[in-house]
């Protein structure tokens, strides 16, 4: 989801200049292009130039009257964008830290303003006295691709639609009744992923690993797609030609990963530098175009009354929903059916997938912790049973290792960025309207105030604590906090626990030889999600 694209500051400019200084000349000497476009060109440039001039200055006479608060000196022009580089930018701004105190300010690029939160205190500041004031979202040039920031709840302002929209999917999806009423459902998704891996496990290339945190996205996609529109849209994991619909909700996650120079300097989005804009139409084009047919599918359904679902999907409760027509839509228009559907799949597959990534590359660097968990697990479900959801509660060992893995691995190590709506003093400093807010989830799962041995995997710390991942205790929220924390943390908690413990349950898992505990590429990369840059590669054998 693209409002996850906030740190687009800092590869952006590695992007940014590796691009510029590359295609400009091409796109200059080409042969046919004609005079009018350069001349138009040169003069586009020299306006911006003014233009940022002039705006800079502008913003500097009308920021000195504010107490912001501390942070680098920046660049003219290009602001803190430089100090930002890299793929793991949550990192940089945590070492930050020591110099600039619990909160840092940034200005990224011309125009945009940005508080970083880096400590539990500051946080719990926020989340509790200023939550609302941070409730608004950012909207990224992507975003407008197809009105897509339109329909969403992500990007909503804070305000009626996104109340409406968040109810109505807690309602249909996330309310725990809901969630046990469709456990079967998500079962089925489970045995199939269970059974792609038995069949790999067994084939020739298993020595060099599977790319295990393909499957868990696909049985996550599954999973989503039977509870939204009671279908699998994976069958064959294998063939990604069978999925048009797979592809390319793919290629919106990895247009929205990526930073995107039209962000920061808003002046140059006309010119969509990097072509980020032209893919995600193209992708979210498709993706659109299929939900629709889905949509026009059901409808026929219906009338021909082929209908025999015992459940109502979430497209059924869409479809019939009739509201007020005053604090909430009277009825939903089929872009706003289409953009809630695809959000679904967009904010609920990566997260889960890159959450179990990271956790079973943990318990492989921490062998110890590997056999504590998988004995715990064979002694409650014993060896002929398969691993159900029921069974989480009885496994503490289990989630906590699960919530050791999301303190160290956050997969939004920002959360979704905030906006401020109006002007508001935060901490003794001033903080403009429309500044955008970023939590820095990593640093606070590392805040020496409240963790012993930060930098250490140690799940035991979680055995009988109370630490939880609900939003109310903020040292460990990568769920989020306050009034946008993550709708989907019931099915998301559930579903992540459940792929795990059916992983651990039913195979042993094994590094390639050629790879030692010890010598598992740690790094991450910041797209979507902060995810492993090098995928986990495993070998199952069965138990
Ligand atoms: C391990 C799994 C997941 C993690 C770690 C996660 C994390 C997050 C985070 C950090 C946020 C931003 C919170 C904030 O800004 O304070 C968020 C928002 C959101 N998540 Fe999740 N999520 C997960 C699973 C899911 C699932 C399964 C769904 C739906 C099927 C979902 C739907 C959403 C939506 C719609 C929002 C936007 C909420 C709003 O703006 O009001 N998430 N998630």
């Amino acid at each position: 989801m693209s409002s996850y694209a906030y740190l687009r500051d800092h590869t952006t400019i590695v992007k940014y200049k590796n691009q510029s200084i590359n295609l400009l000349p091409q796109i200059l000497g080409k042969k046919n292009m004609d005079w009018e476009l350069n001349f138009y060109i040169l003069c586009s440039t020299i306006i911006f130039l003014l233009a940022f001039i002039f705006l800079i200055y502008k913003k500097k006479s009308s920021f000195s009257k504010y107490n912001l608060p501390p942070g680098p000196n920046g660049l003219p022009i290009f602001g803190n964008m430089f100090d930002l580089a890299g793929s793991e930018p949550y990192k940089k701004i945590a070492s930050l830290k020591d110099k600039y105190g619990p909160i840092l300010w940034l200005k990224i690029g011309p125009s945009m303003n940005t508080m970083v939160i880096q400590t539990v205190n500051s946080s719990s500041e926020l989340f509790k006295n200023h939550d609302v004031t941070f409730s608004d979202r950012n909207i990224v040039d992507v975003n407008l691709a197809h009105n897509f920031y339109k329909g969403s709840m992500a990007l909503a302002p804070y305000g009626n639609y996104w109340r409406f929209s968040r109810r109505i999917c807690t309602m249909e999806m996330f309310v725990h009744k809901r969630i046990n009423e469709t456990t079967l459902i998500r079962q089925e998704s489970m045995n199939k992923m269970l059974g792609w891996i038995e069949k790999k496990a067994s084939s020739r290339g298993v020595l060099e690993g599977i790319e295990l945190t393909r499957y868990v996205f696909l049985a996550s996609f599954n999973m989503l797609g039977n509870l939204i529109l009671s279908k699998d849209l994976v069958t064959d994991p294998e063939s990604e030609q069978g999925s048009a619909f797979f592809n390319a909700m793919k290629g919106i996650m990895e247009w929205s990963g990526v930073p995107n120079i039209s962000d920061i300097f808003p002046c140059l989005k006309m010119f969509d530098i990097q072509g980020l804009r032209k893919k995600m139409k193209r992708d979210m084009g498709k993706a659109i175009e299929i939900t629709k047919k889905f949509i026009e599918e059901r409808i026929e359904e219906r009338k021909k009354g082929e209908e025999n679902k015992s459940i109502k999907d979430l497209l059924d409760v869409l479809l019939d929903f009739e509201g007020s027509g005053k604090d909430e839509p009277a009825k939903l228009s089929e872009h706003e059916i289409t953009i809630i559907i695809l959000e679904m799949f967009l904010a609920g597959t990566e997260t889960t997938s890159s959450s179990v990534e990271w956790a079973l590359t943990e318990l492989l660097r921490h062998p110890q912790a590997m056999a504590k968990v998988k004995l715990e697990i064979s002694q409650v479900i014993g060896p002929n049973k398969k691993f159900e959801e029921h069974d989480i509660d009885s496994l503490p060992y289990m989630q906590a290792i699960l919530k050791e893995s999301l303190r160290l691995h956050p997969p939004l190590p920002f959360l979704i960025p905030r906006k401020a709506i109006q002007d508001t003093k935060f901490m003794g400093h001033d903080v403009p309207k429309g500044t955008q807010v970023l939590v820095n989830v990593w640093a606070i799962g590392r805040d020496p105030e409240c963790w012993n041995d930060p930098f250490e995997f140690m799940p035991e710390r979680f055995l009988g604590s109370k630490v939880d991942v609900k939003g109310q205790i903020h040292e460990l929220i990568p769920f989020g906090a306050g009034r946008r924390m993550c709708v989907g943390l019931p099915l998301g908690h559930r579903m992540m626990h459940f792929v795990f413990g059916s992983l651990l349950h039913e195979f042993d898992w094994e590094l390639p030889h050629n790879v030692s505990p010890k010598s598992i590429n740690m790094e991450e990369s910041m797209g979507i999600t902060a995810r492993k840059k090098q995928p986990l590669k495993v070998i199952p054998k069965r138990v």
